[in-house]
């Protein structure tokens, strides 16, 4: 949360002068690749300053500087009937190319990218933004970190749609340029403005001692021969008819003096280390002399309008899908004190029903999220908790450090506690964190007000009864009416199905769905808009449909990801499923409501790790997804279970050319209506030494299917890492064991 303000307020105070320094630094970007490009650059060796110098004199006998620029463009400043000029030469002649005019416009993007046109104010602001820039950076990476899970992450395929996508992606392409850019331009603001030691500029004094004998050409002077053209910064000359002056030379190396007679270096001062860094960080922020990065650091500024606009979508959606609570009270104030555990928000919503039904009743509350539980509430007597559960039984994002804040918290004698658990039963793991804070609000002390109820797939009329009950417990009116909004779903047209085990009593079907194009603009089509689209989803992620005539979404797991054009499930049907039926009837071309829920808890992990997915009936679904994804030919192996090999082979023609392309590894599959009357279990115990061999190096398991098998899996796998003194419980715990079951 904290990290989430970092990264939001600064940025959403800064966007327009961010937004500003980004557009004007993208065009700034330009400039040494346009001037290198009208320059022409001599080779290595091939031109001496001598030679240049000597060159320029006979096109200039006026000339009193020639400067080298960043970008390789020789200039020479020169005095004609006493009128100065400037002109761009051709190193190779030292004839004039070009009057060397600096473009108003860029000295005007100049200003505007360095001062907001406003002088020291503005260069002031430009540097403030440009710490801004550094916080908004690195907060964002860190978010990013976050929500990937991880630094190694951070170049994998995102998932989600929207601007959250656009906004992470671009990021993700933006981040090392937009930190080097930030960086170095708040380096020189923080030099001009005193913060930082200003590296020692002093050249070498003029020296003591000149010959003052008769000029020499300049084109024969020792020391100007000996300087190659690409060291030369600057060639100041000396004044005409003065024979104690001498030349005044800076190059990439260092400053000193040549005599005009002898041709000899008179003092030389090499440059200092700081200097050279200073000249360094400039050159990393404007591209100087390195023009292919000044068009990468180009592009990525060009990145910031598009980060600022859809990070304040984001931000905006995010407020509103969390809105500011209306009447919560602070928590010094509070008789009662609702938490709340949520991912997805579906929470929320009963939360604010429940406070604002405790706030007819004449009770104050305050309510916060389960991370934000505090020390103690002092005049509170009630304390209501609403959670979710999320992975395998996990916290939501919302809960995350509500246990281990709970080791400090203090309840007081008056406090009483209920917990309303939020979940599905399709999950083996249904409300298990709510089961969980209520037990460790139970080790603490705590007494119940009442004890803990668990609503599934998000029913209000459960709710609505426990808020009777609740009522009747604290003897006060509390009147709960909720019934939570529908998810946004999408039309999707069944294009293809197979049909299996039938003959065995098992009617399975693999089915395959697109987005209905009816209904759908153009710019939804391309940008993906998270309303009317489906958003990214890979293998294992869950496709929520709605039965005609249900009032709650039933949960398939994805057997197929975006890019591979079909959202493809594999449902068996069950005696009297309403929703696996009302699927089992579907015709090519019918069309269903849908919406996709993520499940990031239940893929493989990325690395080349042996992968061993296990599954039985229509688990086999999200098994294929990833087998399919192995692009990389990890090592895979599937151990799988139906009825027969004649009638509810599920993929068996797409496996064969998984195994033959070595996207699968090995392929064990268990019948138990055929002769050999095996289940999947057995087929493990087999390879019992296989099996234990690939855990130990680190192997994954992946399990799919009915609750039944899954035990039955747990019971075998259990006896064949006892040898190596873990259980599925450490495998699960090391994120090496996977459930998805129902
Ligand atoms: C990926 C995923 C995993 C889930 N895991 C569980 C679970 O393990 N146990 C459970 O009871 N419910 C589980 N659920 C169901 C959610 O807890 C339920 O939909 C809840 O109402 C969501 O509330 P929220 O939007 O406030 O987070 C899961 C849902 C999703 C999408």
């Amino acid at each position: 949360m904290m990290l989430r303000k970092i990264h939001g307020l600064p940025g959403l105070f800064a966007a327009i002068f961010l937004m500003t320094l980004a557009v004007t630094g993208a065009i700034l970007s330009l400039v040494p690749a346009m001037d290198r490009a009208a320059t022409l650059i001599p080779a290595a060796g091939e031109v001496s300053v001598a030679e240049l110098a000597g060159r320029v004199v006979d096109h200039y006998p006026g000339a009193e500087q020639i400067v080298r620029g960043a970008s390789g463009g020789v200039i020479v400043y020169y005095n004609r009937d006493g009128q100065p000029g400037a002109d761009l030469v051709n190193p190779l002649t030292g004839e004039g190319m070009a009057p060397y005019e600096p473009s108003a416009f860029f000295i005007w993007i100049k200003d505007l990218h360095r001062s907001f046109l406003l002088d020291s104010p503005g260069r002031m602001l430009a540097g403030l933004m440009a710490v801004v820039m550094l916080l908004v950076c690195i907060s964002g990476t860190l978010l990013l970190v976050r929500r990937t899970g991880g630094w190694r992450a951070l170049l994998r395929p995102f998932t989600g749609s929207g601007s959250t996508r656009i906004h992470a992606e671009l990021a993700r392409f933006a981040i090392l340029g937009l930190l080097l850019s930030a960086l170095t331009g708040g380096y020189m603001s923080a030099l001009r403005f005193g913060l930082l030691p200003e590296p020692p500029e002093t050249g070498p004094t003029f020296p003591a001692e000149v010959s003052g004998g008769q000029p020499a050409p300049v084109a024969t002077l020792a020391a100007l021969s000996d300087i190659d053209l690409g060291e030369l910064r600057e060639l100041v000359f000396p004044y005409p008819d003065d024979r104690q002056d001498a030349y005044s030379l800076t190059t990439s190396e260092g400053a000193g003096f040549v005599d005009q007679a002898t041709g000899e270096l008179l003092k030389f001062q090499p440059r200092a280390a700081a200097s050279v860094f200073q000249k360094w960080m400039v050159r990393l922020h404007t591209g100087e002399g390195l023009w292919w990065l000044g068009l990468v650091l180009g592009a990525t500024a060009l990145t910031v309008p598009a980060l600022s606009l859809t990070g304040i979508t984001v931000w905006w959606r995010r407020r509103r899908s969390s809105a500011q609570l209306a009447n919560n009270v602070s928590i010094s104030r509070a008789d009662a004190i609702i938490l709340v555990g949520s991912e997805n928000n579906a929470t929320w919503g009963f939360a604010r029903e429940l406070q604002s039904g405790l706030n007819k009743a004449g009770i104050q509350v305050h309510c916060s999220e389960m991370n934000a539980l505090a020390e103690t509430y002092p005049q509170a007597s009630m304390l209501f908790i609403l959670t979710s559960t999320y992975g395998d039984g996990d916290a939501p994002a919302s809960a995350r450090r509500f246990m281990s804040r709970l080791a400090y918290f203090r309840g007081g004698e008056t406090l009483r506690y209920a917990v309303l658990g939020f979940g599905d039963k399709q999950f083996s793991t249904f409300c298990q964190f709510a089961l969980e804070v209520d037990a460790a609000l139970a080790a603490k002390g705590l007494s119940r007000i009442h004890k803990i109820e668990l609503i599934d797939r998000c029913s209000g009329t459960q709710f609505n009864q426990w808020g009777g009950r609740i009522s009747e417990l604290i003897g006060r009116p509390l009147s709960l009416s909720y019934e939570p909004l529908p998810p946004a779903t999408v039309t999707l047209e069944l294009v293809e199905r197979a049909d299996y085990g039938v003959a065995v009593q098992a009617p399975t079907s693999i089915l395959r769905f697109r987005q209905s194009r009816l209904g759908r603009s153009w710019w939804q089509a391309f940008f993906k808009a998270s309303r009317g689209s489906l958003p990214d989803f890979e293998a294992g992620d869950l496709l929520g449909v709605m039965p005609p005539g249900g009032h709650s979404p039933r949960l398939y797991s994805l057997a197929s990801s975006t890019s591979d054009g079909v959202i493809e499930i594999c449902v068996r049907k069950q005696p009297d499923g309403l929703c696996s039926g009302f699927l089992h009837q579907l015709k090519r071309g019918d069309r269903i409501e849908g919406f996709i829920r993520q499940n990031p808890g239940f893929r493989p992990a990325v690395g080349s790790a042996p992968v061993i997915l296990i599954g039985a009936g229509a688990g086999i679904g999200p098994l294929t997804g990833f087998i399919r994804k192995n692009t990389r030919r990890n090592p895979m192996f599937l151990y799988w279970g139906g009825r027969s090999p004649q009638s509810d082979f599920l993929y068996q023609p797409e496996l064969g050319c998984y195994l033959e392309d070595h996207r699968l590894t090995g392929l064990n599959t268990a019948f138990s209506r055929s002769v050999e009357h095996a289940y999947v279990q057995d087929k493990l115990m087999e390879d019992q030494v296989a099996v234990r061999q690939m855990i130990e190096r680190g192997a994954q398991i992946l399990v799919c299917g009915g609750r039944g098998m899954a035990s039955g899996v747990r019971l075998v796998l259990d006896e064949i890492v006892r040898p190596l003194r873990i259980d599925v419980e450490t495998l699960r715990s090391r994120g090496q064991y996977l459930e998805d079951v129902y």
